[in-house]
């Protein structure tokens, strides 16, 4: 693309981005380092939709059967839910940013690649609520800014921040949706959430405490657990492959595979694929975010993997 900036020279080679259209016409950004890593991000929910190590090994999982079509959400990748997590509130579950359309946020300086960094690529998109969406959704003036960032050891960093542009309070919940692709989930266990008190999904949300040293699926699990530190593991057997989880500003953690029945159950989803995918979710959710006019709130993800555990 000639019309955006590459990332700085690594080595010799440099990161880049490209834009590729997907056949419902959808915008989506190919980014690449220095090394070969790759991910992938549409347009449409402001979604990553694969990311590849340098061998080509595909991380997140992406379901055989999601549409990538409007209005349905993306089955896969990193959804984002904003503003309303789950089905709590009265907006559609996990709101309405999944699906609708975001931009490439041209008012920053290098708006596709990036500078003064080594081998990386990053592309910035923004959201803001149609005229529609004020009057029939959810009457709320505000911007969500997205910084994805794959960096030159191919980590994979979301940086977001969202601004209150209303002449009143703004208050929301915000969650990464992380469809980590797993070798088989009775084989996997997440380490980082031991001793937190966590609300269960599957009994109205009751608050339990979490009493295991690492959590394992041996049926569906839908947690929300709170305040958790800042770094969470996921420990695939399988694959002797470790995801990292570093946040930022995303104190709650959501975790959530459903199982054989619900698996059937969801139209978007093979029948076994839920043996492939954990979700772990960077949040806010128990505590809303609250902006005054013209505040602004700033959250971070990073996702590293190790290939041994
Ligand atoms: O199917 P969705 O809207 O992507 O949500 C996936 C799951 O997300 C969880 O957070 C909800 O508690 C579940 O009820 C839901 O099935």
């Amino acid at each position: 693309m000639t019309n955006f900036e590459a990332a700085d020279a690594f080595d010799g080679k440099a990161g880049s981005v490209e834009i590729v259209t997907d056949k419902h016409g959808i915008d989506q950004l190919i980014l690449q380092n220095a090394k070969g890593a790759t991910t992938q991000i549409s347009l449409y929910g402001g979604q990553v939709l694969s990311w590849k190590n340098e061998k080509g090994e595909e991380l997140l999982f992406m379901s055989s059967k999601a549409t990538c079509k409007p209005p349905m959400p993306v089955r896969g990748g990193i959804p984002i839910s904003f503003p309303q997590f789950g089905s709590g509130g009265r907006l559609e579950q996990h709101g309405f940013a999944r699906n609708r359309t975001w931009v490439i946020d041209d008012q920053l300086p290098s708006p596709c690649g990036s500078t003064g960094s080594k081998g990386q690529a990053s592309v910035n998109l923004l959201l803001k609520p149609s005229e529609e969406d004020l009057n029939k959704v959810w009457p709320n003036r505000f911007e969500v800014r997205l910084r994805v960032t794959l960096t030159e050891k191919g980590d994979l960093i979301l940086r977001s921040r969202v601004r209150n542009d209303n002449g009143k309070p703004l208050s929301f919940q915000i969650a990464f949706r992380t469809y980590f692709s797993v070798s088989d989930i009775s084989e996997v266990r997440v380490e980082g959430l031991e001793t937190l008190d966590y609300l269960d999904c599957l009994q109205e949300k009751r608050r339990f405490t979490e009493q295991g040293d690492a959590l394992t699926f041996e049926s569906e699990v839908d947690r929300i657990y709170l305040n958790s530190s800042d770094i969470v593991a996921v420990f695939d057997h399988g694959s002797k492959r470790t995801f990292h989880i570093k946040k930022q500003g995303l104190p709650d953690v959501a975790v959530w595979n459903p199982w054989d029945k619900k698996a059937k159950a969801l139209s978007d989803l093979g029948d076994d694929e839920y043996k492939q995918m954990l979700c772990v979710d960077g949040a806010v959710i128990e505590k809303p975010i609250s902006l005054k006019p013209g505040e602004e709130w700033v959250g971070q993800l990073e996702l590293s993997v190790l290939s041994s555990c």
